[in-house]
């Protein structure tokens, strides 16, 4: 019986140039693939021993973001490396520290991630960019090497989960609080090696910021990719880039799904995961019995570091200062982020309330620099991982939340709602 095809198949099967359907192995060809001072060394490292070129430098995005400025000698060679991989094989989208950000951001504000594409990146966030109707998937060091020397990549190809949201945000929430309602009714391997998309009356109300936090959060669900459908919002984003047309490519009707999900928005409240994984989650009025205190406060990455993220940390933060007890550490997305919120007095805002601004990176979200947790110490982050150690000490703990309640908790020293305030 023939069904439809869902997102994932189609754009596997416009790219392995043949029909596929679920547990197919196929090789497609890569729109674009992206690595980071992170990962590009070791994939540089298995790239030598092909002794090649690589296939199509056009298609090749190199971002120093992960431990940049360098930290250490370490980082230092890490990031020349990437650098002089950029050099020696014509790859004209290197993105330098001061003139790129967190890659995850950087390559849609640069109008690299189209509907339809097919985008590895050596980051396994590189589901983000479903935010914008493409198929964007992380993949390991070595099965990058071996695409950036033939253009092509090897995909089992996935089931795919329908979620369909309803209804509209209410106030204070927002992009993160879908991402982590869902991670509580999936769980951490609830999606792992399938496909999520999204759709349903409640897309149309979420931005595009909403939606790249959405995305993003889908691997930590164990999501080979993420999706939105391409609509007016979609649009509207890409307006700004006239190089290339718009294909979308959508579900069809009548696809086969393996799990349909329903999310109702409205009913959703502010809220958070508690360590150590991000699918530990409550409302953060269920905190309230038991306040909990904090040292430090995370607002960015690749989940919260857009431009939107930084208003709606400094509407809440415009109210007071930082709490004695706690650090406030406000990371922008990219450095156009960072002018962006020089220029529209954001950076005042949390400057004045007694916030370390940092330059745009990956920093404490990884646990890299900037903002390394100690032993005992309690973070609530904007990011999107919560493990053991993922910020610093081992004895460390993280939770994650939206920008306004980090921002209201920052105020606060505890971690509370901007309706506490
Ligand atoms: C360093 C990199 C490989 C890693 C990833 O792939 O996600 C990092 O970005 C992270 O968020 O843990
Ligand atoms: S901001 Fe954090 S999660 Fe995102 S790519 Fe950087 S280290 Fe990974």
């Amino acid at each position: 019986m023939m069904t439809g095809l869902t997102f994932a198949q189609k754009v596997l099967s416009k790219h392995a140039g043949r029909s596929v359907k679920p547990g197919d192995i196929v090789f497609a060809d890569i729109d674009l693939m992206m690595a980071t001072d992170g990962t590009l060394p070791i994939a540089a490292k298995q790239f030598e021993k092909f002794g090649g070129r690589v296939a199509h430098p056009e298609r090749v995005v190199l971002v120093q973001d992960h431990y940049v400025p360098a930290k250490d000698i370490v980082s230092a060679n890490a990031s020349r490396v990437t650098r002089e991989f950029a050099r020696k094989h014509g790859i004209a989208h290197h993105f330098e520290v001061g003139r790129g950000g967190i890659c995850h951001h950087v390559l849609p504000d640069a109008g690299l991630t189209f509907p339809g594409d097919l985008i590895i990146g050596a980051d396994s966030h590189t589901c983000t960019y479903g935010a914008f109707g493409a198929f964007g998937t992380g993949v390991g060091s070595t099965d990058f090497a071996y695409a950036l020397a033939t253009g092509k990549l090897w995909f089992r190809v996935p089931q795919t989960i329908k979620v369909v949201l309803h209804g509209r945000k209410g106030r204070y929430v927002q992009g993160k609080d879908i991402a982590l309602a869902l991670l509580a009714r999936l769980t951490i391997d609830g999606a792992t090696y399938e496909s999520i998309e999204f759709t349903g009356e409640g897309v149309a109300d979420l931005s595009i910021s909403d939606r790249i936090t959405i995305c993003n959060m889908g691997i930590e669900a164990g999501a080979k990719a993420a999706s939105f459908p391409v609509d007016d919002v979609t649009r509207e984003f890409l307006s700004k880039f006239s190089h290339r047309p718009i294909e979308a490519v959508h579900a069809d009707p009548d696809a086969h799904y393996a799990q349909v999900v329903e999310l109702d928005i409205s009913a959703l409240k502010c809220l958070v995961a508690r360590p150590s994984t991000p699918d530990n989650v409550c409302e953060v009025s269920a905190l309230s019995s038991q306040p909990v205190k904090i040292d430090q406060v995370f607002i960015g990455s690749c989940t919260n570091g857009r431009i939107e993220d930084m208003r709606q940390a400094a509407e809440i933060l415009s109210r007071g200062d930082v709490h004695p007890d706690v650090r406030l550490i406000v990371t922008p997305g990219t450095q156009d982020i960072f002018t962006q919120m020089a220029a529209n007095g954001l950076l005042e805002v949390f400057s004045r309330a007694g916030a370390a601004i940092t330059p745009a990176t990956c920093g404490a979200c990884v646990g890299g620099h900037m903002g390394i947790l100690g032993d005992g110490e309690v973070c609530l982050s904007t990011s999107n991982r919560n493990f053991v150690g993922r910020m610093g000490s081992s004895s460390a703990s993280v939770y994650l939340c939206n920008p306004y309640v980090a921002a209201a908790s920052a105020l606060k020293g505890y971690i509370c709602s901007p309706d506490d305030l």
